[in-house]
């Protein structure tokens, strides 16, 4: 039996009266002052300290299989569990890729045997990969994974029919398609944002007109379909509008927003320094405003880290020659306080709701993003909004070092997670799952 846990002393979503909480059973026992316990409570000081439920990330990349000297189910759910994170999506561009049941239900039963985080696993949409025949999705979201996301992410679904036939399948199955937005034909070659500092640098650009002309294309496409569709990691001013519009006539998207396109922008590039090379690439000062703002008016549903660990030798050298993406689990929170939370653009409601209680509901997950209530699941984050942190690469959890923070000092930091009433998270330090099961 895990033992119980007594939180004192907090406050909910930062609101009100400090309150004690105990938790037992996996779930919120107890909400109210001076409450009393069993004598082996594991005891957690909420003193100044805010508590949300545990965020879900509906981006991650953890690269089990096939490149586990990048980042493993293990190493990929601790650094979650430090992040703040009781579940996770493992995207599916893996080697070889989550295409079928036996990598989906493999990559949640690894999860689960590691327990600090559940990582539900994300199926490809297309086999391999390649943009050219469904898989098998009804097979992979029956399986032991019971995959709820589908998703080629790191390409986009360009083929509009296949995409079609996508949409209309994942309606049918009760599943979310998300798009990988980016217009193939549009990025050859394509390194960084098109616009005058790329152009200043030599090096090759990557049009807004790439991204938006497939979530224009998509939101259409789920229309017609009475389907919905998420879009990843949203870039430009021009996606939040098309976003908005869409919303307007009634189409069912949702979108997400990375961490580091609410921060960084592409004056970033000038070192040539490949950690700074992701896709979508990073924008200019107006988009990282506009993000925000649609961030902070509910355009943009959610906060997803797009979590993308890569090996030294795949960062460390040229700029075109550099592996696209960030790592994002750990300071993901600290980013959301920086750019959200800081200028007033979110409270600690907004932050509960962007990276936790959409991300859930959007996904179908009936577990997590849930109201701090009695006989709720205790799927919950600790945090301490008043430290600050300097980010240092080789501490991170993750086996690769690649954040663009490193040596930048945040705000605030995960003080402790809880998973169904365990704590597998405290003051950096985490616990995996011991029971054998
Ligand atoms: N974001 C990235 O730059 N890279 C991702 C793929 C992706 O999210 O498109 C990766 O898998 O490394
Ligand atoms: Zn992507
Ligand atoms: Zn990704």
């Amino acid at each position: 039996m895990t033992p119980q846990v007594l939180i004192r002393n907090v406050r909910l979503y930062g609101e009100g009266e400090p309150v004690d909480v105990l938790l037992g059973d996996e779930q919120i026992l107890a909400i109210g002052p001076g409450l009393e316990a069993e004598a082996d409570v594991e005891v957690l000081d909420g003193t100044d300290r805010v508590l949300l439920p545990g965020f879900v990330d509906l981006h991650t990349h953890l690269r089990e299989p096939g490149r586990e000297d990048t980042e493993t189910i293990d190493s990929g759910s601790a650094a979650a569990a430090r992040g703040g994170y009781t579940a996770v999506f493992a995207m599916a561009n893996t080697d070889p890729v989550a295409d079928s049941a036996v990598v989906t239900d493999h990559v949640w039963r690894r999860g689960q045997e590691v327990g600090l985080v559940d990582v539900h696993p994300v199926g490809a949409v297309t086999i391999g990969l390649a943009g050219k025949q469904l898989a098998e999705m009804g097979t992979m979201a029956s399986g032991v994974g019971q995959v709820k996301m589908f998703s080629d992410d790191g390409k986009c679904v360009d083929d509009p029919l296949l995409m079609r036939r996508a949409l209309e399948y994942s309606s049918s199955l009760g599943v979310l398609i998300a798009q990988h937005a980016e217009e193939p034909r549009l990025t050859v070659g394509a390194v960084a944002h098109e616009g005058p500092t790329a152009a200043r640098l030599g090096l090759a650009g990557w049009p807004r007109a790439a991204e938006e002309s497939i979530v224009a294309r998509d939101a259409l496409l789920a229309r017609d379909a009475g389907a919905r569709v998420h879009i990843c990691h949203a870039s430009t001013a021009g996606t939040v509008s098309l976003l908005e519009w869409a919303r307007a006539q009634g189409i069912s998207i949702s979108a997400e927003v990375t961490p580091h396109h609410l921060l960084l922008d592409d004056s970033r590039l000038e070192t040539y320094d490949g950690i700074n090379r992701v896709n979508p690439p990073l924008r200019e000062r107006s988009d990282v405003e506009a993000l925000r703002k649609g961030l902070a008016s509910g355009v943009i549903d959610c906060v997803a880290t797009d979590h993308a660990p890569h090996a030294e030798q795949d960062k460390c050298c040229e700029f075109s020659q550099a592996r696209p993406g960030m790592l994002g689990l750990e300071t993901a929170l600290s980013i959301v306080i920086e750019t959200m939370v800081r200028p007033g653009l979110l409270d600690w409601r907004g932050v509960a709701k962007v990276m936790s209680e959409r991300p859930a509901e959007i996904v179908g997950l009936d577990d997590q993003g849930r109201p701090l209530e009695v006989g709720e699941p205790a799927n919950l984050v600790l945090v301490d909004p008043h430290t600050e942190w300097t980010v240092h690469g080789p501490d991170l959890a993750s086996i690769a070092d690649n954040t663009p923070y490193q040596d930048m000092t945040l705000p605030g930091r995960v003080t402790a997670t809880v998973l169904r009433g365990r704590i597998t998270a405290r003051d950096g330090a985490v616990f995996p799952r011991t029971d054998g099961k």
